[in-house]
């Protein structure tokens, strides 16, 4: 069975949302967001641990070495998301390279198991990996100065989700090549193109959200209310 690990970039300060904490360790109903994401992914059977990327000087990661009764280890970010990944990536030293990895933002609580377990499911026999990922429903405008400019045909683009699944060993050389190449990674699925890989694009549920913004933060307590069954999910009146 090919050992699967779960990596999550988490040294971000959060500069977009705000406030005195990094988001990833806000509080829903007790439990910081990071734990929801952690656990989301450590509860599949698959999974054999974690690798959490977090700050320097990071005072508020809670310590954890195991969750669910598997290995949680942590070590040093980036300056950058990419580069968070790849440290992670590179701290996986005792984990062959043929395992795959799940790189999921400590950022986004809500992951769906049935999500997660068809993003396994689809990277089965697919060396180019694969992504979460959701097709733009809204009608995209290009700007310019303000102003709408023209409108992107939409039938193409998606929106990239996590996690994004690869090999281990496939994704720390795109990574580490992407870089050194001076691209501004903003996701695994940027590094495997560079590389010249089509990873595969599973459509995933749109409430798989990321916590930017403070509104991000009140959609995201409430799906995580309803998931729990504390929210008031009747129809308005
Ligand atoms: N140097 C960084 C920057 C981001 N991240 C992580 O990558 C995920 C998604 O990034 P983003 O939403 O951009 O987080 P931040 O960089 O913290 O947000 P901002 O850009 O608003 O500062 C988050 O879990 C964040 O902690 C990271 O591990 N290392
Ligand atoms: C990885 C990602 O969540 C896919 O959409 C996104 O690229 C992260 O962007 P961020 O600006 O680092 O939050």
């Amino acid at each position: 069975m090919t050992a699967i690990w779960a990596v999550l970039p988490a040294a971000g300060a959060g500069s977009r949302f705000g406030g005195g904490i990094p988001k990833q360790y806000l509080e829903v109903a007790g439990l910081p967001l990071i734990a929801y994401a952690l656990d989301a992914l450590l509860a599949h059977p698959a999974v054999d641990g974690a690798m959490v990327a977090i700050a320097a000087d990071d005072p508020h990661w809670p310590g954890w070495t195991s969750r669910s009764g598997k290995p949680v280890r942590t070590c040093v970010g980036g300056s950058e998301r990419a580069r968070s990944v790849l440290a992670a990536l590179d701290a996986l030293d005792d984990v062959t390279d043929d395992a795959l990895v799940l790189v999921h933002d400590a950022a986004r609580p809500c992951l769906d198991a049935v999500d997660l377990d068809r993003l396994i499911a689809a990277a089965a026999g697919n060396g180019d990996g694969a992504l979460l990922a959701a097709p733009v429903r809204d009608t995209l405008k290009r700007a310019s100065q303000g102003r709408s400019a023209g409108t992107m045909p939409r039938e193409q683009l998606w929106r990239a989700l996590t996690p994004q699944l690869a090999r281990l060993g496939t994704l720390r050389e795109a990574l580490r090549d992407a870089l050194d190449a001076g691209l501004v990674v903003t996701d695994e699925a940027m590094a495997l193109e560079h590389a010249g890989l089509h990873p595969q694009l599973v459509e995933g549920r749109e409430d798989n959200i990321k916590v930017t913004t403070p509104a991000d933060l009140a959609l995201v307590e409430f799906l995580l209310a309803r998931r729990a069954g504390r929210a008031d999910t009747r129809p308005v009146a």
